[in-house]
């Protein structure tokens, strides 16, 4: 474990009782690498969500292992963010990024050092007094985004966090995830139904398909020209749900 910030073995998912349970992922087994963006990739419903409060530890498994790198203690430190920003409207920016400070489990990681760099950083620094109904939906994100990451957490998982974004707000928040994680050191999984987010964002993509879901594809984004990759993916993309194993072939088969 000591590269690895989660490592899942062989983790399956089930929902409901008797005859009316339902798998949703099964047989899962991936490796989240620290200090790289991890993106979970595959189509609408597969289980993306699940496995993201799986690796959260927001739920247990139905069987398999969730198992956590060196020094890493979920409820310190993994923060998930989700689409919504949830901000708290009675509190001002300022506020809501340094809500976690509150809380005794975060007891000596209030750096208000760090919060004013990361609204710097996210281009928020002038809206700190102002309250949440004023923002723009890009701008409630990057304070979300800042409030996830003020009390330092080494790993935060992002549930498709710029899907309601414009093209050009979610292109910039894209870019500024990179650079944080690059500048904080920080592990990241995202994830995401677009695949050109996946290819912009991701050093590795995880690629989830079947019902119920496993792991159908996984690779390095380096490895490939990303263009090279993409092509193969959308050529590919379609059948992740009829026929798993066809998709890891066919980038397999021709890319390695
Ligand atoms: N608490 C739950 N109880 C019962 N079924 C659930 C529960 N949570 C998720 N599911 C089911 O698991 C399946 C996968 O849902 P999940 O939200 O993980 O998919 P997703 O890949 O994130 O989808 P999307 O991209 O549309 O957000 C869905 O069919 C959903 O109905």
């Amino acid at each position: 474990m000591g590269t690895a910030a989660i490592e899942l073995v062989d983790v399956t998912k089930t929902y409901g009782h008797g005859r009316r349970v339902r798998a949703v992922l099964a047989g899962v087994s991936c490796t989240i690498p620290f200090g790289a963006v991890t993106v979970l990739l595959g189509p609408s419903g597969v289980g993306k969500s699940t496995l993201l409060r799986l690796m959260a530890g927001l739920e247990a498994p139905s069987s398999g292992v969730v198992r956590y790198g060196t020094g890493i203690e979920p409820r310190r430190d993994v923060r998930l963010v989700f689409q919504e920003p949830n901000l708290l409207p009675w509190l001002t920016v300022a506020d809501n990024v340094t809500l976690g400070f509150r809380f005794a489990l975060n007891r000596g990681r209030a750096d208000f050092g760090l919060v004013a760099e990361l609204l710097d950083r996210l281009g928020v620094s002038e809206l700190a007094e102002v309250y949440p109904e004023t923002l723009s939906g890009g701008q409630a994100q990057r304070v979300n985004l800042a409030r996830a990451l003020a009390t330092r957490p080494r790993l935060v998982l992002l549930d498709e966090p710029f899907a309601a974004l414009d093209p050009v707000t979610r292109r910039e928040s894209q870019r500024w995830l990179r650079e944080l994680v690059a500048e904080l050191g920080l592990t990241a999984v995202l994830v995401t139904h677009d695949l050109e987010e996946a290819l912009a964002v991701g050093d590795q993509l995880i690629l989830l398909g079947g019902q119920p879901a496993s792991v159908v594809g996984w690779w390095q984004v380096a490895e490939y020209a990303p263009d090279e990759l993409r092509r193969a993916l959308l050529n590919g993309y379609g059948m992740v749900q009829g026929s798993a194993a066809s998709v890891e072939s066919f980038v397999v088969g021709r890319f390695r």
